[in-house]
């Protein structure tokens, strides 16, 4: 009754005014609580569906034995994708491909289990022939397969900087060559390839890490527009931020062959899931970039972007800190936000 009697003493002016105040509270709200680019959200709400477009489609995805990549595995298998699984482990991938078959109308031989090593790239030109005898084409390729790094640039051999390379961009590339002349002479397909926000920005004792995801990103910038001349092929490149996965469990350290100490609890993480179904929405509408993040990770892409000086001062502070976190036994990520006081198992 107030509220109406308010409403209706406001005149044209003071509405507006009101009016715009509500939008843009309600926008910054919107802002707040995404978690993903603005293209990339609009392409959820209004553009194509994944279910529409990847149905059928041939989908080769490396590293499908474990987090984003299983994941992409079993979204894309229950809306009809037929799917090529590769990563090191034929039994890790054989169990993806049961569950898959599990829960999907797909047959057998609607999933090949391709077992591939990222390093072995004199094996790579016989692996795709394989796929495409198998299929007969292969419409997407997702670059997912590889490492992250925890350990300060000051105590890391020069061969795990060569193996995150080696890994994470050579070995990307080194497929991405093998199957882009198949996708040029049909002149179709998309190339997506799992970046980071690390591939856009900096990140403490991520630095081999952070230098191969910017290694993908100049690479695969530099392609889409060598490519101009086939409006049908996308190349696309995707950029979380913390997701729910084993890669922290799986990190290079100072040393080649020794382990992670503490890899933590990934409960604070965004969800595989999601992180997943936002990679499809971004497939299925051919977007070239895509930051997928939780906030306040989201916020710093935009300030990466928009206020270079203002994300400086902002990584220095939370930088220093993990870097902190991380000399005092604590795992780097789920401390982030909180005091060193006590070593967690
Ligand atoms: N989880 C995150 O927070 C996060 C954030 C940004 C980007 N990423 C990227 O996402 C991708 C997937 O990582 P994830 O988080 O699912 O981690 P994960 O460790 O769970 O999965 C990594 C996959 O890569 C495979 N792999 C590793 N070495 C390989 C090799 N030599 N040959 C073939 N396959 C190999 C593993 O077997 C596994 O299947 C990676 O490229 C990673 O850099 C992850």
């Amino acid at each position: 009754m107030y509220l109406s009697f308010a409403v209706l003493s406001m005149d044209i002016s003071s509405l507006i005014l009101v009016g715009s105040a509500v939008y843009l509270i309600v926008q910054l709200l919107r802002f707040i609580f995404a978690d993903a680019d603005f293209t990339l959200l609009w392409a959820a709400k209004l553009g194509n569906k994944p279910e529409d477009k990847l149905r059928g489609q041939v989908v080769w995805i490396t590293g499908a034995s474990s987090g984003i990549g299983e994941e992409l595995a079993y979204q894309l298998a229950a809306l009809g994708a037929r799917l090529i699984l590769s990563a090191r482990r034929q039994n890790e991938l054989e169990r993806v491909k049961r569950t898959c078959l599990e829960h999907s109308t797909l047959q057998e031989k609607d999933i090949l289990v391709l077992p591939l090593d990222l390093l072995d790239r004199a094996s790579h030109e016989a692996k795709t022939a394989t796929a495409l005898q198998h299929f007969g084409n292969i419409d997407v390729l997702i670059n997912n397969g590889g490492r992250t790094q925890r350990s300060l640039c000051l105590d890391t051999s020069m061969e795990v900087y060569q193996a995150i390379m080696d890994l994470n961009f050579l070995g990307t590339v080194s497929i991405t060559k093998q199957v882009l002349p198949h996708m040029t002479s049909r002149g179709t397909g998309i190339v997506a390839t799992v970046s980071s926000v690390v591939g856009l920005a900096g990140a403490p004792l991520a630095t081999g890490y952070s230098a191969s995801k910017h290694a993908l990103q100049g690479f695969f910038n530099s392609l889409r527009t060598e490519l101009t001349d086939y409006p049908g092929i996308t190349i696309s490149t995707v950029c979380p931020g913390p997701v729910q996965s084993q890669i922290v469990h799986n990190a290079f350290t100072e040393e080649l062959h020794k382990a992670v100490s503490n890899a933590g609890d990934q409960e604070h993480k965004m969800p595989t899931a999601r992180c997943v179904r936002l990679i499809l929405v971004g497939l299925a509408n051919h977007v070239k970039e895509m930051w997928i993040a939780q906030q306040p990770f989201l916020l710093f892409y935009y300030l990466w972007q928009y206020m270079p000086t203002l994300a400086w001062y902002a990584t220095n502070v939370l930088g220093r800190k993990r870097v902190q976190n991380f000399k005092a036994g604590l795992d780097a990520d789920s401390a982030y936000f909180s005091k060193p006081k006590t070593k967690t198992s």
